[in-house]
């Protein structure tokens, strides 16, 4: 017996609230009671009343709800239920019991209060018993799919609607999703019309369609696109810092010619002095490139070759476009000092496979198909109450449906990479693939990708050195709640739900990735929390440092081109023609900028890294972890203000403040 007072949180976005009526009851260890109550929710409120129990209930393991209709079925949000405890001579208990799900339909939905998973060993199994009916309903709604074969799977959803209400976007991501969408293909309507009569015929001639409004960098871009430093300082800080590697050897692809003895001297004295780099593209050999509109679009794989100056900048040695070809001539390598436009076009020619590399490997494949996997392990093996589930289920939101947006409207038949990109009509999925055969675990960890890639300790590699402080931050953070609920080694190793998480992820969504250096199983705290720090930096850091770019240094459309039009030149003679019968046509050209602006840009509702509101954990250990964690953001927040106070090109997308909690775009 015992006066208890229930609090119950609504969701506060669109339609969260419910005029169905809603009961609750008590779940205790000795009884359970209803609490009589036929509640109508509103949106964004906490409502709160009090009862008096006649039963002994014992110490509360769950609240039990169930949302009755009479005429329409009117779902409900709810946040989470707390419960006040007064008893003689005790001080009131708090006791929360997380939920953040819809509450559809009128089956009673169970919440084990927020600390169940430390006693899921005790009380009589009622917890481990919930966790199981709870992962058997989840497999069900969420499963596995191979959209395509040699890629990671996916979940199971031939478009966005098949996919669970819990992972949908709330109503006013998709009006604003889809909105500004609409509004995109205005834009290209009206530039179209606009360039109707107009030339095609000069670079100049893209300036019709940069209007609207842009960013600074995007401004910068348009201003310095042509210059030698500007296009090195891309593979350290632009939309895609995962390319470029220091040189160990000359690569063996670069063959220099006779008459280019000076190069090979050059080259060779800048990798004895440690500052020779590379950029290889050869992912993209022998890719089949798209027809578009009956018209062939072409493809590259290149080599750059670049120099580390005392000052920072990384500028171009050589470029040469294809890999050499036994029983063809030797590729020829393209110079700085060659004419300017040839010079120019050979740049275009990097900067159009980087589009590829960074939108399909980086991007689609390291960031959103990787987390997505994640996604799909975590609702099929961890249940609500197990902290990992916890700890990741904020870095989460989202995912699943920008992912199946992805695969029915971008890269589906008929999707933009076939409608504007020279790697569409099936060569991206190639690309994907071979992407795929080579995703390493270290590739997705900052402090050994960066190491193995030559990168660490260069002054001017901004995205490096931020990518390197987040890493240590979310690592902290990770260990900080991983230490709360594995005192040792040993209650990882016997953890069965983590160990099926981790196998799943491993041997099923990423298909047997363990030859890839992915674990199939925790050994040690440290594991685990290398492995979860991963997954958070991939979730977070890594897309903002990957997707925000797009709006920078893709809106104007020369300096990142999303298709070639022409094959790549042979000879140092190119003329103007050539550069713009190559580069996109007025079309593709714009539809490439409302994407990369629809995609880059920064998304409304966005929650900031570490600020999610949610609650799922209970008691002060994780108020202090996460307040821990807020500071340490705080303080490189700070960090990167001051140093980008100093800089002419300032590095922001793993700015703290800029990195999105989730992939949500
Ligand atoms: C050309 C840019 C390709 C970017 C591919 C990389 C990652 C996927 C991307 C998510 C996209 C999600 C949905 C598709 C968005 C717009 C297409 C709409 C086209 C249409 O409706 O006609 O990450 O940001
Ligand atoms: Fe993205």
């Amino acid at each position: 017996m015992g006066r208890y007072r229930v609090r119950v949180a609504t969701g506060s976005f669109a339609f969260s609230g419910s005029n169905n009526q809603v009961r609750l009851w008590l779940v205790g260890l000795r009884a359970e009671a209803e609490l009589g109550l036929r509640l109508r929710l509103s949106r964004g409120q906490m409502e709160d009343f009090e009862v008096d129990v006649s039963e002994d209930l014992g110490p509360l393991l769950f609240v039990k709800l169930r949302k009755t209709h009479l005429l329409l079925k009117d779902a409900w949000f709810c946040n989470h239920i707390t419960v006040w405890v007064f008893q003689e001579s005790t001080e009131e208990k708090e006791i929360m019991f997380p939920c953040y799900r819809w509450v559809q339909g009128d089956g009673i939905i169970c919440l084990p209060e927020a600390t169940a998973w430390m006693m899921r060993n005790e009380v009589q199994g009622l917890f481990q018993k919930h966790g199981e009916e709870e992962l058997e309903e989840r497999r069900t709604l969420y499963r596995w799919a191979t959209w395509k074969e040699g890629l990671p799977l996916s979940v199971a959803a031939a478009s966005e609607k098949d996919l669970p209400l819990d992972v949908r976007f709330h109503e006013g991501k998709k009006i604003d999703f889809e909105g500004t969408l609409a509004a995109g293909m205005m834009d290209i309507a009206l530039k179209r019309l606009y360039t109707l009569l107009n030339s095609w015929k000069s670079l100049e001639d893209f300036d019709q369609i940069f209007w609207g409004s842009k960013s600074a960098l995007a401004k910068r871009v348009h201003q310095s696109w042509k210059e030698d430093d500007f296009f090195g300082y891309q593979f350290l800080n632009g939309v895609n810092p995962t390319l470029l590697r220091r040189s160990t050897s000359l690569p063996t692809r670069l063959v220099i010619p006779p008459e280019l003895e000076g190069l090979q001297v050059q080259l060779e004295r800048k990798l004895q002095e440690g500052c020779l780099f590379e950029a290889d593209f050869s992912l993209l050999a022998g890719v089949q490139a798209n027809v578009i509109q009956g018209e062939r679009q072409h493809l590259a794989a290149p080599l750059v070759m670049l120099k580390m100056e005392p000052d920072g900048k990384l500028l171009p040695m050589a470029i040469q476009l294809q890999p050499p070809c036994s029983g063809s001539p030797d590729p020829p390598l393209f110079l700085p000092s060659d004419p300017s436009l040839t010079w120019l076009l050979a740049k275009a020619w990097v900067r159009n496979s980087d589009f590829q590399l960074h939108e399909l490997q980086a991007h689609l494949l390291k960031t959103h198909l990787v987390a997505e996997v994640f996604a799909v392990a975590t609702m099929r093996c961890l249940p609500g109450m197990h902290p990992i589930f916890k700890l990741l289920i904020p870095h989460l939101r989202y995912t699943l449906e920008i992912n199946t947006r992805a695969r029915t409207k971008l890269i589906s038949d008929g999707g933009i990479f076939d409608q504007v990109v020279n790697t569409g009509g099936g060569g991206h999925l190639d690309v994907l693939r071979r992407a795929t055969a080579c995703l390493t675990y270290r590739s997705l960890c900052p402090p050994y990708d960066l190491a193995d890639r030559g990168l660490l300790g260069i002054p001017s590699a901004l995205y490096a050195h931020d990518a390197l402080r987040l890493w240590d931050i979310i690592s902290r953070y990770v260990q900080g709640i991983v230490h709360l609920y594995y005192s040792e080694d040993k209650v990882v190793q016997s953890d069965p739900e983590l160990q099926a998480w981790c196998q799943e992820i491993t041997e099923i969504g990423l298909c047997g990735a363990q030859e890839r250096g992915f674990p199939v199983s925790f050994q040690s705290r440290a594991e685990l929390c290398h492995f979860v720090t991963m997954c958070i930096f991939t979730c977070t850091a890594q897309h903002s440092g990957i997707n925000q770019g797009q709006l920078d240094w893709y809106a104007w459309v020369p300096n990142a081109p999303c298709t070639m039009r022409k094959p790549p030149p042979t000879t140092k003679d190119v003329t103007l023609e050539m550069v713009m019968a190559t580069l996109p046509n007025v079309h593709q050209a714009c539809l490439q900028m409302t994407i990369a602006w629809h995609l880059g840009r920064f998304q409304p509702d966005m929650v900031p890294l570490g600020h999610h509101k949610e609650e799922y954990f209970a008691g002060p250990g994780h108020k202090a972890v996460l307040n821990r964690f807020q500071e340490d953001l705080n303080t490189l927040e700070r960090e990167i203000v001051a140093r980008n106070k100093g800089l002419d090109l300032p590095y922001y997308y793993l700015q703290p403040s800029r990195i999105e909690n989730s992939i949500t775009i």
